[in-house]
């Protein structure tokens, strides 16, 4: 459905050209919801600006549903951002209309008569949950509200994509987490294409089917969002992923933890379970099978995409020999297993 490549963007600053993009090259098929994460000034914005041609590429080649973005007319370019929809960060509706006005905003400028207007609009005021907002002003309205009529607008013309500019931002957690429930909605029902830019982490776990992470103005990884979180190769990705799968260690154990082993010690191992192996009970078959015990430090299960995902941090002791066999049968089974470090006998856990 949109196809980039090559893309770069050089603005013209006060103090010289700044990069913005450098060979940016991604695609992103029909139906899909498509989030591009980055930190502050990494080029998100203009990215995504790029795609309906808000901002146009210094070089590189835009496909939005097989037609050269970059190579239309100004006039053409109207009509091709008719299937290009957008929301932001900040709502932008107009104050001095209503949210029934704001919606069909679009239509009355594509000259659709006043009957007809309203005949589109409703059916979107129910889609959003603001059946009973139609003739009220935006100053009336909360944030998440405001971003409803957004949502709605943007889809008036009938889109085939939807471009979210950090559409979530500005709202509270709670808010986020209905609005990007909205989202999700929309695309299931309508099939719509959804690119999302953020710098929250938890925006692309909640909805987004895939990732790319931009830094600097490069992609620096792209993939499923279950391939990036579980098995991240960029240190930016890893970093961003901290923030929503919480693998900190606890203090009493980095207090005593060393990177060496330690004679007679115990070895901490960090285990991550995906999909079925979540329900494999790899811990007491290490028991079992091996003259080793088995202290379980933390744990947790979360879900990505529905589809489960674990961590158990655990301190194994016993033998050197059975330590090393129980740390071969880990790793030979479906499961990430990393040794974390070691730590003396009686250091941590009480084995
Ligand atoms: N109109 C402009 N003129 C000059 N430089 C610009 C312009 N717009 C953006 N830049 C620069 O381009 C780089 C990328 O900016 P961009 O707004 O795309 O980043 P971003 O990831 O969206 O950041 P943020 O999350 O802070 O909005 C930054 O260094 C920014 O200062």
């Amino acid at each position: 459905m949109i196809k980039l490549t090559g893309l770069q963007k050089i603005y013209q600053g006060e103090a010289g050209p700044v990069k913005a993009l450098d060979d940016v090259s991604l695609t992103i098929e029909q139906g899909e919801i498509y989030g591009i994460i980055g930190k502050s000034g990494a080029g998100k914005s203009t990215l995504i600006r790029c795609i309906n041609l808000l901002e146009r590429p210094t070089a590189g080649q835009v496909l939005v549903d097989g037609q050269d973005m970059t190579a239309l007319t100004e006039s053409q370019l109207r009509t091709a951002r008719k299937s290009i929809g957008m929301i932001f960060q900040h709502f932008n509706l107009l104050s001095s209309r209503t949210v029934l006005e704001n919606i069909a905003f679009p239509l009355e400028i594509a000259g659709v008569s006043r009957a007809e207007r309203e005949q589109k609009v409703l059916p979107l005021l129910d889609l959003v949950g603001l059946s009973d907002k139609r003739d009220v002003y935006p100053a009336q309205l909360s944030g998440g509200q405001k971003q409803r009529v957004g949502i709605a607008r943007a889809l008036a013309s009938q889109p085939k994509v939807l471009l979210c500019d950090e559409a979530t931002s500005a709202l509270d957690p709670q808010t986020t987490e209905s609005i990007l429930a909205l989202l999700k909605d929309i695309n299931k029902k309508l099939g719509l294409t959804i690119v999302l830019i953020t710098h929250e982490m938890h925006v692309i776990k909640a909805i987004c089917d895939q990732v790319a992470v931009i830094e600097g103005g490069h992609l620096v990884e792209t993939g499923k969002v279950f391939d990036v979180f579980t098995k991240p190769k960029s240190a930016t990705a890893r970093e961003f992923i901290k923030a929503v799968i919480n693998n900190k260690l606890p203090d009493a154990l980095t207090a005593v933890l060393s990177e060496q082993p330690v004679p007679g010690g115990n070895v901490v191992v960090r285990l991550s379970f995906f999909g079925a192996a979540t329900n494999e009970p790899v811990i007491a078959g290490l028991i079992r099978r091996f003259a080793v015990d088995a202290n379980i430090i933390s744990g947790n299960i979360d879900h990505l995409q529905d589809t489960p995902y674990g961590t158990l941090l655990i301190e194994l002791s016993g033998k050197t020999e059975d330590v090393q066999n129980a740390l071969n049968y880990l790793q030979a089974r479906d499961l990430g297993t990393e040794v974390i470090g070691y730590v003396a006998r009686h250091a941590y856990a009480a084995n």
